[in-house]
C-alpha cells in the first residue's frame, strides 16, 4: 500500500556544478523551498568535491549523497574514497549502481554489489540504481534484466530499510525521454513483486521504488500517480528551481 511509504526524491547532480553555481542552488533553490518534509525526504547528491561546502550551507532538512564509493576501504588506492571516508565526513547516503558508473567504468553487478555490502556495512544508506538500456527493451527482457540486477545485490543487503530502489531506464536519462507512466508503472509493480518474493513483506510494503529518467515537473505529477512510484531520482532537472515543483508533486 502507497501510503505505509514516505515519498522520496533525489537530486543526482553528477558531474556538474562550480562553488558559485553550487552556492545559488542551495541559497536560491533549496534552503527558501516550502517543502512539506513530513510527506517527503528530500536528498541531493552534489559531486564528492562540493560536499563539505554543502554540508555547511544546506537547510538540515535536506540530506546528502555522494554520487559513489569505492569498494575497497582506505589504504593505497589512489583517487578512491570509500564508504568509511563518507561516513567520518557524516554523508548519511550514496548512490550506487547508476548506469553511468556501469557504462563508463565498468561496474558489473558484482562490484556494485560489493560496493553496497561496504557501505551499508559503514552504516550508510544506499540509493541502488537498476535498469535496462534500449536494447534489452526493445528485446523485451527488461524484467529480465531487472530481475537479475536485484538479485546481484539481494546478498548484499540485510535490512531493507537502509536501502532505496531508483528504477532509471538507460534509454530515458538525459534524452528527454521519460518513460510513460504505464512504462515505468509496469517495471515498478514487477520490482515491488520481486521484493515481496525475495526481501521479505517488510521490505515489499516500506521499501520506495523511485523512478528516474528524464524527469521534469512537467511529467512528475502524471508519474507519482502510479500506485507503485514512491517518487523519483533526477538528473539534470534536479540543478534548476523546476526540482521544487517536482518535490512538491510528492507532498
Ligand atoms: O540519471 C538520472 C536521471 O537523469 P535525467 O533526469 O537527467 O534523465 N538520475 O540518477
Amino acid at each position: 500500500m502507497k501510503s505505509a511509504r514516505k515519498f522520496f526524491v533525489g537530486g543526482n547532480w553528477k558531474s556538474n556544478g562550480t562553488i558559485s553555481s553550487v552556492k545559488d542552488l542551495v541559497f536560491k533553490v533549496l534552503n527558501p523551498a516550502p517543502i512539506n518534509f513530513s510527506k517527503v525526504d528530500v536528498v541531493v547528491a552534489p559531486m564528492a568535491i562540493h560536499i563539505p561546502l554543502v554540508q555547511s550551507i544546506l537547510r538540515p532538512e535536506i540530506q546528502i549523497a555522494a554520487q559513489n564509493a569505492s569498494i575497497t576501504g582506505q589504504g593505497a588506492y589512489t583517487g578512491e574514497i570509500s564508504p568509511e571516508h563518507f561516513k567520518d565526513q557524516a554523508v548519511p547516503w550514496i548512490i550506487l549502481g547508476h548506469s553511468e558508473r556501469r557504462n563508463f567504468y565498468g561496474e558489473t553487478d558484482q562490484i556494485v554489489a560489493g560496493k553496497i555490502k561496504r557501505t551499508l556495512g559503514a552504516g550508510i544508506q544506499v540509493i541502488a540504481c537498476i535498469g535496462e538500456n534500449l536494447k534489452e527493451r526493445e528485446s523485451g527482457v527488461t524484467t529480465e534484466v531487472i530481475t537479475r540486477q536485484l538479485s546481484a545485490i539481494k546478498n548484499s543487503i540485510s535490512d531493507w530499510r537502509n536501502v532505496v530502489i531508483a528504477y532509471e531506464p538507460v534509454w530515458a536519462i538525459g534524452t528527454g525521454v521519460s518513460a510513460n507512466p504505464n512504462q515505468a508503472q509496469e517495471v515498478h509493480a514487477e520490482i515491488r513483486k520481486w521484493l515481496h518474493a525475495n526481501a521479505g513483506d517488510v521490505a515489499a510494503k516500506t521499501t520506495r521504488v523511485i523512478y528516474g529518467g528524464s524527469v521534469t515537473d512537467a511529467n512528475s505529477n502524471e508519474l507519482i500517480g502510479q500506485p507503485d512510484i514512491d517518487g523519483f531520482l533526477v538528473g539534470g532537472a534536479s540543478l534548476k528551481p523546476g526540482f521544487i515543483s517536482i518535490v512538491e508533486s510528492c507532498a
